[in-house]
């Protein structure tokens, strides 16, 4: 793998602040953030409810705007990457339209960008064959299963073929046999496309199984207390997690857990 693209900055954070005016009074949801995702980093954000994920991951696709700091997105503004097509996002539910089949609800949001039919036929064929669903775009959602259905949210961002994917908890909802399926898919994928990967989970499993980094995130203020360079190989069948290797890394992200906490 060419070594160079590594290290190519695609979402930069620096000294990032975002703090809420609430009817409570300000809720700093994110202090001083600093990070730096490459060019094909596969990046997991953990950490206990309310320290942030989600805010960051909104920041970068220019839901949130920062009170303080600055963030880029292949070196552009957020807002600008936004209107470049920079990143799909993936929410925690599928957010399927349920009297649209798959395909169209993968094509709706090229039908409102104006691509031709030929060009939305063939995106759907594309992105339904990198998520293993082919042969299901006349389908509708409710004939899928849970995990089916997630595959789908995941072509549908696919579908613009932007070079980073965001997904803010994807796989929370399922049981833990679909979900290591669909982990073990989702490498496969990453490993495929070679995108860039914002992922936020509540499981340290999941996280050290999926990433190549690990932001280790604590609360009140929501900050950075580690990130985690994994030494696992890219290569990486499910029972890599009994390898002392994997429960290193596990064992390295519960101390960051614990000592956010300690903190509070
Ligand atoms: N729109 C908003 N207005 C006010 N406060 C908000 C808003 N969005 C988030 N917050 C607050 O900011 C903090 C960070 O929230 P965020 O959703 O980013 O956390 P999280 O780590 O993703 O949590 P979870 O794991 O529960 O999804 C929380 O205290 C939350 O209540």
């Amino acid at each position: 793998m060419n070594t160079e693209s590594n290290t190519q900055p695609v979402i930069e954070a620096r000294q990032l602040d975002l703090v809420f005016q609430t009817n409570d009074g300000p809720v700093q949801a994110l202090k001083d953030v600093n990070l730096t995702v490459n060019k094909g980093d596969f990046v997991s954000f953990i950490g206990p409810s309310g320290c942030g994920k989600t805010t960051f991951l909104r920041c970068v696709a220019a839901l949130e705007t920062p009170t303080g700091g600055e963030l880029s997105v292949n070196g552009m503004t957020p807002d600008e990457a936004r209107r470049k097509r920079a990143y799909g996002y993936v929410f925690q539910a599928a957010g399927l339209y349920p009297w649209r089949t798959i395909a169209k609800n993968i094509k709706l949001p090229l039908e409102i960008m104006g691509y031709s039919r030929d060009e939305q036929e063939s995106r759907v064929r594309n992105v339904l064959e990198l998520v293993d669903l082919e042969g299901f775009g006349e389908k509708f959602p409710w004939q899928l299963s849970g995990g089916m259905q997630q595959r789908a949210s995941i072509a549908r961002a696919l579908a613009f073929d932007a070079d980073i994917l965001l997904m803010d908890e994807p796989f929370g909802a399922l049981d833990e046999i679909v979900r290591d399926h669909l982990n073990e898919q989702l490498l496969a994928l990453w490993t495929r496309t070679e995108k860039t990967i914002g992922f936020v989970t509540h499981s340290i499993p999941e996280a050290v199984y999926l990433s190549t980094r690990i932001v280790v995130m604590s609360p009140r203020p929501g900050r950075i207390t580690d990130i985690i360079d994994s030494p696992l190989p890219k290569e990486r069948p499910l029972d890599i997690r009994d390898t002392p290797e994997f429960i290193e890394v596990a064992h390295r992200v519960r101390e960051g857990l614990r000592a956010g906490h300690s903190d509070d």
